[in-house]
């Protein structure tokens, strides 16, 4: 059986032209496409056009030669072998077809299911599979004729369920090479749902290649219907061309050209289908884009991380506890990942930050130091095998970190946004930026098309996109990493969230880009008096951008205040070297008045 891989995202630019659009380039597809649609038009009409009743016998007609009146001539019950293939042709269609759709039903939605979800549910569906692949089918369907009759239907059925590995491995695989995709992460962050990420963001990815597949495996499923039929087990009174053939074949002798018509239709349709999938394979290889890195964590220290712990600052965030003005307060957050011979390493440990309602609070220590971690438990977005091993998170006087997706679903993206490191990974290649940004405001906002559109072109424009009906038709490979960016704060601010989380946003643009979009960001957070937490591991964005910060070191913070308190006098010797670094090409500057200067 032929299994075929899971193609990799469609590239932008020929995802534009559909694969049917592709084909009709390729003669043999063309050709494939075309005996395959007279086929469909045969198997939808064909028992309506046939001459006579396909069941109706007549001495006259027994293995008669093609005549005027019967070109295909008569078998050898003396039925018009005409009327008989045109029929048969509808319910061997539709019989594989009853197949496909099972195989379909089973193995898309239990690949995508287990392989979104992982866990237990992943590995009983890939034990179930392993034992489904593992039973020899003809076995399988010729004790289910035994038990169960000759029924076609039934046949199929047990068939297509005999199939649905095929599409179950071939979706885990798909889905799980997505699912931690930044633009996955990006799409929850937004507010979507689960159904609604599977749905658009990873049944897209698959999509294409479960086309290929079905076409395959139809063929597949006409051949040992068929094969079925020919050996006798089928149902003697349904004409089908494996019943046909085995007609045909007893009497191979008299009449040679019996077995000729359905062996035609069963081989031409099996061979149509194949070189639609194959040559479908080929437009999507063509097609593809070259992998894009997922950014990978920098390997653990546990040195590093067993570090004393060190000071804090005087005006310690523990200060601000009852303060009704913090909006974000976490409280001794320690974050850890599962280590694989057992155990855990810790890479946050002990955090304490308060964001205010409206401030810009910035997050800054060297890499490594667990600032994206604890942005990442914050949104609750921890890669897999990373937890919250102690600690509180509380926003808006909600507990995030207690009540588990079911908050952070009413939170995220709607009330707390995130603007990501990395631009590009951030969107999906797969939809244009127009439809990105429309997707979270008809689902979070609720806005019909028409007013998300709207909604969303006003965005683009205010954030600086000089053609905003351009940009919003374009895919992301179209625009360039800070057009991205500026894409991905309007997407942030589209919601009128109360804190926008922002990680590293600038690090991977250009100098002068970098400027401008910090400058966007502190635009937009004064228009709309929303809070911001920036992550980042430059002191001169936080004497930019910032009113208070806060300093991290392997995994703990250990400085916290006002930027200009903090820049006045800094206590702790890693934040006086982050200062140093920053200062050591020039004079040193009087830090309340010039520390704004430092970044231009
Ligand atoms: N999926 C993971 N599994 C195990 N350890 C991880 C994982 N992701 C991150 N870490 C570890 O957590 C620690 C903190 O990483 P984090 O990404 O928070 O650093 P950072 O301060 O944001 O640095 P950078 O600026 O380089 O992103 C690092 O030692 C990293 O190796």
């Amino acid at each position: 059986m032929t299994e075929y891989a899971a193609a990799p995202v469609v590239a932008p630019t020929l995802a534009r032209q559909s694969l049917f659009r592709r084909l009709l380039r390729n003669p043999v597809a063309v050709a494939a496409l075309a005996f395959l649609a007279v086929v469909a038009v045969v198997a939808v009409v064909g028992r309506w056009i046939a001459p006579v009743d396909p069941t109706l016998s007549s001495l006259q007609l027994v293995v008669a030669d093609p005549s005027a009146a019967h070109p295909l001539g008569g078998d050898s019950a003396g039925r018009d072998v005409l009327s008989r293939l045109l029929s048969a042709t509808q319910i061997s269609i539709a019989g594989a077809l009853l197949a496909l759709v099972v195989a379909l039903l089973v193995g898309v939605v239990g690949g995508l299911i287990a392989g979104y979800y992982g866990g237990l549910l992943d590995t009983v569906s890939s034990w179930l599979t392993a034992i489904v692949m593992a039973l020899p089918a003809i076995v399988v369907l010729l004790a289910a004729r035994a038990a169960l009759g000759p029924s076609i239907w039934v046949s199929m059925a047990i068939f297509g369920v005999l199939l649905s590995p095929a599409f179950f491995r071939l979706v885990h695989v798909s889905v799980r090479a997505v699912r931690d995709e930044l633009y996955v992460d990006a799409a929850r962050v937004a507010g979507l749902s689960d159904a609604r990420i599977i749905g658009r963001h990873i049944l897209g990815v698959v999509r294409a290649p479960i086309i290929i597949q079905s076409a395959v495996l139809l063929g597949i499923a006409i051949a040992v219907q068929s094969g079925l039929e020919f050996l006798g087990l089928g149902d003697q009174a349904v004409p089908t061309w494996g019943g046909m053939l085995n007609d045909g074949f007893a009497q191979i002798y008299r009449a040679p050209v019996l077995m000729l018509w359905p062996s035609l239709a069963i081989g031409l349709t099996s061979m149509a289908l194949v070189l639609v999938a194959n040559a479908a394979r080929d437009e999507l290889e063509r097609s593809a884009p070259r992998p894009r890195a997922r950014r990978r964590p920098a390997a653990v220290s546990d040195t590093r991380a067993d570090r004393p712990a060190t000071i804090v600052h005087p005006d310690d965030s523990r200060a601000l506890v009852t303060d009704p003005d913090v909006l974000l307060r976490v409280r001794d957050l320690v974050v850890a990942y599962d280590r694989e011979g057992g155990g855990s390493t810790q890479v946050v440990k002990g955090v304490d930050l308060d964001v205010r309602s409206g401030e810009v609070h910035g997050l800054i220590g060297e890499s490594g130091s667990g600032k994206t971690q604890t942005a990442f438990a914050i949104l609750g977005l921890l890669s897999s095998g990373g937890h919250i091993e102690a600690g509180s998170i509380e926003f808006a006087g909600d507990r995030l970190d207690e009540a588990g997706e079911g908050s952070y679903a009413r939170v995220r993206g709607r009330r707390i946004a995130y603007v990501p490191q990395e631009p590009m990974s951030n969107l999906d290649p797969s939809f244009t930026i127009g439809s990105q940004l429309v997707e979270p405001l008809r689902v979070v906002l609720g806005l019909s098309r028409g007013e998300a559109r709207s909604r969303a072109l006003a965005l683009l424009e205010r954030v600086g996109i000089p053609d905003p009906a351009h940009a919003f038709a374009a895919y992301p490979h179209e625009i360039s990493g800070g057009m991205a960016q500026r894409v991905l704060i309007a997407g942030a601010v589209s919601c009128d969230p109360e804190l926008v989380i922002a990680d590293e946003p600038t690090t991977a643009l250009d100098v002068t880009v970098q400027a401008e979009v910090l400058d966007l960001l502190r635009d937009l957070q004064r228009e709309r008096g929303m809070a911001v937490l920036i992550v980042t591991h430059n002191f001169g964005v936080v004497a930019d951008l910032c009113d208070r910060v806060s300093v991290m070191q392997s995994g703990r913070i250990v400085e916290s205040g006002p930027v200009d308190a903090i820049f006045d006098h800094p206590e702790h010797e890693y934040t006086c070297s982050l200062l140093g670094a920053i200062l050591e090409d020039g004079d040193a500057r009087k830090p309340l008045e010039s520390h704004k200067e430092i970044t231009r």
